[in-house]
């Protein structure tokens, strides 16, 4: 199921009705659809594919790691209920992917698919093609946000850090006296979603206990709609969609926070032109409406569109990477006391200086934790929107996906020495993991977690995540407090972390860690 921690028994039931008249509606069309298929083949064989395209919502990791390993490099096809993916796994063949033009093969339009905005995002009318309509999105993360972050980390980790404070105090502790079990994921995801409401809309918003609850609802939401609404038939998925978003509706709680705002930002930059005085701002949401075309400015509505769809895009996965990441850290207990060392002797202060780009033992570890337990099983996910060929003759018809076998990938042993081995510094310079005096493997070819050249967590080439310099300095700052903070352990290491869905996998929102405050001399 979906990472629900806060649904009603009304919701959950609304949800499973929809989602039973989906299986329904889904396998009656398919069987419809594929009568001449079914002539040709076995009727076995046909109801075996399709079972399997279902079990794909439950198994999808395993399954694409089935046929990654079936495959030998060679692209192959996923099944899923409602469409077919094409799997790639060579660099030379997601290298054609991100020669594609726009209009051949998007990103956007399988963005679109997968989070269904007009239904989630309050009536959003998402372009099928990024186009040069996107660029004031990505200069204002990939550009001005990464060189904005030395001012906003020291508000991002102190924010972080009292939050932590205030959410682990108020715990009960066990008998011992000093260790608390809160739930993990709930505590990341409020330190995530404050950092990103600072950076994108500013303090005010940050700080609207209202605005952020809902942004966190708004997350689970999306998820659940997106998924219901894919499951049906076109004809369904209309009436359905617009009755689950008026019942499931913190998308609009946002839009009406954030439409005020946007409003008197743009009145803002009018009076300013005329020579007035006016408030300076240095957020995304200022940073957007700045990058739009002069001839073509956007509308309060459109920057506010825009930025809903960036918050659900980056709360999301930053929240379930760091919770894996702080899994690891309490399955591999070795590399606390050389990570808390080198945050110790380095300090806050100089990696806020250096946007983060200070700790790379902590990067390492990072990306050691991402490599083998990625959020995400493919990556470079896109639609073809006119049929579309791969060098070697394997062809996708329009409406099919293509996507990197990004997992597979990060487990192959022609990439990555000893894949299946966790090694926190791997990635990090043999020189530095020398000089800890501890028998750590470092790997061969040092590398950043922010890097895209050797593996695909963040996509590829044109598209690769711009968010990706915020997202590891937010994520180094929220690990290095609780590495600095705590002595955590999970508090049943034994019970699953976490579970499948799609290509996904999530932790489980119920999962404990147990905490006791270090005492620093
Ligand atoms: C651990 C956290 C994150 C991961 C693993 C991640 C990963 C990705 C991936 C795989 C893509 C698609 C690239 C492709 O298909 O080639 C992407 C796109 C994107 N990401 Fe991230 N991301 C993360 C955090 C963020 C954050 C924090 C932001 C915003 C501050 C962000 C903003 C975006 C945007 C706007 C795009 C679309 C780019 C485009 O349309 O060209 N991401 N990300």
């Amino acid at each position: 199921m979906l990472p629900i921690n806060s649904y009603t028994s009304e919701t959950g039931s609304l949800v499973l009705s929809c989602l039973s008249l989906a299986l329904v509606f889904t396998l009656a069309h398919r069987l419809a659809s594929s009568r001449i298929w079914l002539f040709r083949h076995s009727p076995v064989s046909f109801l075996r594919r399709r079972a399997r395209a279902w079990l794909f919502l439950f198994q999808g990791p395993s399954i694409i790691e089935e046929e990654f390993n079936k495959a030998g490099g060679k692209p192959f096809f996923i099944d899923v209920p409602e469409n077919r993916y094409l799997v790639v796994s060579s660099w030379n063949h997601i290298k054609e992917i991100d020669a594609a033009p726009d209009h051949v093969l998007s990103l956007q339009a399988a963005a679109k698919e997968l989070l269904q905005p007009k239904h989630t995002m309050s009536s959003f009318n998402w372009m099928d093609k990024r186009g040069a309509e996107g660029t004031p999105l990505i200069r204002t993360l990939r550009i001005l946000l990464t060189s904005h972050l030395p001012k906003i980390l020291p508000d991002i980790r102190r924010a972080m850090s009292a939050h932590m404070d205030s959410a682990i105090d108020s715990l009960p502790t066990l008998e011992d006296g000093k260790t608390v079990t809160p739930k993990l994921y709930p505590l990341v995801i409020r330190g995530i979603a404050y950092s990103n409401a600072l950076a994108f809309f500013g303090e005010d918003l940050a700080k609207n206990e209202r605005f952020v609850k809902a942004g966190m609802d708004f997350i689970e939401q999306t998820l659940l709609i997106a998924e219901i609404l894919r499951l049906l038939p076109k004809a369904l998925s209309e009436p359905v969609g617009r009755f689950l978003s008026s019942k499931l509706n913190s998308s609009r709680v946002i839009f009406e926070s954030l439409l005020p705002i946007a409003t008197e930002r743009v009145d803002q930059r009018a009076r300013a032109r005329l020579g007035h005085k006016v408030p300076e701002h240095k957020d995304c949401m200022q940073w957007i409406m700045e990058s739009a075309p002069k001839s073509k400015p956007w509308t309060p509505e459109r920057i506010v569109y825009e930025l809903i769809a960036l918050w659900f895009g980056s709360v999301h996965i930053t929240s379930t990477t760091v919770c894996f990441a702080i899994h690891d850290l309490c399955l591999h207990p070795e590399y606390v006391e050389p990570l808390r060392g080198e945050i110790e002797s380095t300090g806050w202060a100089a990696f806020e200086q250096t946007a983060g780009g200070c700790w790379p033992l902590l990067d390492s570890f990072m990306k050691e934790s991402a490599r083998v337990t990625p959020v995400e099983s493919v990556s470079t996910r896109r639609m073809a929107l006119e049929p579309f060929q791969l060098s070697d003759g394997t062809a996708v018809k329009q409406g099919e996906w293509l996507c990197s076998a990004a997992r597979g990938m990060m487990m192959d042993a022609s990439l990555f020495e000893n894949p299946a081995q966790f090694q926190g510094f791997r990635f990090a310079d043999p020189a530095i993991v020398e000089k800890i005096g501890r028998p750590f493997a470092a790997g061969e070819k040092p590398s950043d977690f922010t890097s895209i050249a050797d593996w695909q967590l963040w996509g590829t080439g044109k598209c690769a995540c711009p968010g990706r310099y915020y997202a590891a300095a937010v994520m180094k700052a929220m690990l290095a407090l609780f590495i600095t903070k705590y002595d955590m352990r999970l508090t049943d290491p034994a019970a699953p972390r976490y579970f499948a869905w799609r290509t996904f996998i999530y932790p489980f929102p119920g999962t404990r860690v147990s905490l006791n405050r270090r005492v620093v001399a």
